[in-house]
């Protein structure tokens, strides 16, 4: 049986207490392995092997030496990419062709790309004027925060996680990850590699367990964490932000979203209907940045719906291997059964099922899995749960708009505002409209198309901060002024 153990300064450890609790594929819920859940002293442990090596040998590195070391990691994770993949796959049962595409690259570039932002990032200065005629120089000295805590989801494990322990290292810091119980193995498997590649002990660690009365309030309540970085629901988010407020830890939280895409009559059809194929169903629908809100302009509602049906029609789900399969399950049972409460809500509220609603039937060997229908509805009003809360399942509402101004009041209309996605040809219309959506993140004519340098993150209820690109150090750094009188 493989049991996943928590990764303690350097070495892998079995919970003291001897707890465990089950890990099972969604693909037919099957078993994989057993996870070690972490009490106090698990947690206690880790994060006191990260403080120490905050001052150990991780510390005495050169920001050269650091950059190396991160860039060993990526590569070695691309040439165990097979071990991260099956894992990856068993955990979610997500397509291998999407894993192989999106989660694993992105694991590894996620330690390049912050290696190299932070070794490139200049020093800010200011030359001042002084009574004396001497001047002055103030420097902008970065130092890391110290030892971050990183709670991490399970929609793409090894792409969220790695998104922060990358820039939290390459800063300085060290990090202690509590994965999602659901998804534990990629962040285990990390822990090979860090070794591996000679990372100091102490500097990655890993535990496991739940979140209340568990590894993961107990990482979020220790003294010696410095920050928190978070990424899930936005009520999660509240009880992480209130645990750091003790202490005044600094935060970085990315939360839900309620993601609207607007789809404009002089859009390229075709490229609309591809983009916001994938904003709605891309790993089951399961990404924060998924388009659950569809507003189209009425001239070409009923093709563009029409169009949607037929490809929705089209989505083939299977096992992650099946390459004739694009469409996995969700990530649990427990997970589709919260789903299909708002499936059967959507009828409650008296939308029209234009396509999906129900599971599927995938035969005796699968039956037992998380798999559920792709799903698209119309006829719903604005102020139904279903066009209000966040689903994070494969569906989306489809509703008509007649004007530009009421598409963006429609779009704004959410407590959340993480993303949206514009879909015209007229970029002076595309540029207005992109600049009044509430929201960290617009794209035109493209959806999730990632530049990691950019920022990302969300506004109102979304989130908290920015991370990517040179705005993760502010959050993974303590800004320090210097300044020298000549
Ligand atoms: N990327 C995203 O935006 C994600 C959003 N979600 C949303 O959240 C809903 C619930 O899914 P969950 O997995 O339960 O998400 P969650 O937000 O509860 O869990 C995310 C992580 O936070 C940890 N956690 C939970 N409560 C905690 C606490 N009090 N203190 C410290 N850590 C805590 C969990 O163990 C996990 O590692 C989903 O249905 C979906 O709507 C879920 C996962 C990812
Ligand atoms: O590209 C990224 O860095 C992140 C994408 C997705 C999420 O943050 C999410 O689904 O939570």
């Amino acid at each position: 049986m493989k049991e996943f153990k928590h990764f303690i300064n350097g070495h892998y450890v079995a919970s003291a207490s001897g707890n465990t609790f089950e890990n099972r594929t969604p693909v037919d819920n099957s078993l994989i392995g057993l996870v070690h859940e972490a009490g106090k002293a698990e947690v206690d442990a880790a994060v006191r092997a990260a403080h120490a090596a905050l001052r150990g040998p991780w510390g005495a590195l050169t920001q050269a030496e650091r950059t190396a070391l991160l860039n060993k990691v990526a590569d070695r994770i691309n040439q165990r990419f097979d071990e991260f993949l099956d894992a990856e796959c068993r955990d979610t049962g997500k397509p291998r062709a999407m894993a192989s595409h999106i989660d694993i690259p992105r694991g590894a570039a996620n330690f390049k790309a912050f290696a190299e932002t932070v070794a490139n990032q200049p020093t800010e200065g200011f030359r001042m004027d002084t009574p004396d005629g001497r001047g002055a120089v103030n420097l902008g000295h970065r130092t890391p925060k110290g030892v971050i805590a990183v709670i991490a989801p399970w929609n793409l494990p090894l792409l969220l996680m790695t998104w922060k322990v990358g820039p939290a290292l390459a800063c300085g810091n060290t990090v202690v990850v509590k994965p999602s119980e659901e998804t534990p193995a990629t962040t285990t498997l990390l822990g090979e590699v860090m070794n591996e590649c000679g990372v100091p002990p102490g500097v990655f660690n890993v535990v496991h367990g739940f979140g209340p009365d568990s590894a993961g309030e107990f990482l979020t309540q220790h003294p010696l964490v410095n920050a928190i970085t978070f990424t899930g629901e936005t009520r999660t988010g509240e009880a992480i932000m209130r645990a750091a407020s003790v202490g005044l830890r600094n935060i970085s939280l990315e939360c839900g979203g309620k993601n609207p895409g607007i789809v404009f009559a002089d859009c390229d059809l075709e490229k609309a209907v591809e983009g916001t194929m994938r904003s709605a169903f891309v790993n089951c629908g399961q990404v924060c940045l998924a388009t659950e809100r569809v507003y189209v302009e009425r001239s070409i509602f009923p093709k563009f719906l029409a169009r949607m049906k037929e490809e929705v029609a089209k989505l083939r789900s299977g096992r992650p291997e099946d390459s004739d399969a694009n469409f996995g399950p969700l990530v649990s049972l427990e997970h589709r059964e919260k789903v299909l409460s708002y499936y059967r809500l959507a009828v409650e509220e008296g939308a029209t099922v234009e396509i999906g609603g129900g599971v599927p039937d995938m035969g005796a060997e699968l039956n037992d899995g998380a798999w559920i229908e792709p799903t698209i509805w119309t006829g719903l009003p604005d102020d139904a749960r279903v066009i209000r809360e966040e689903i994070f399942g494969p569906c989306c509402h489809i509703r008509p708009f007649d004007t530009e101004a009421e598409v963006i009041a429609l779009a704004n209309d959410t407590e959340y505002g993480l993303a949206a996605a514009i879909w015209t040809e007229n970029s002076a219309r595309a540029y207005r409209v992109a600049e009044q959506i509430e929201a960290g993140l617009v794209w035109v004519n493209s959806w999730f198309l990632r530049d990691l340098r950019t920022s990302f993150g969300g506004a109102k209820q979304s989130g908290i901060g920015r991370e990517g690109g040179i705005h993760g150090l502010e959050f993974y750094t303590e800004l320090k002024n210097i300044c020298v009188k000549l």
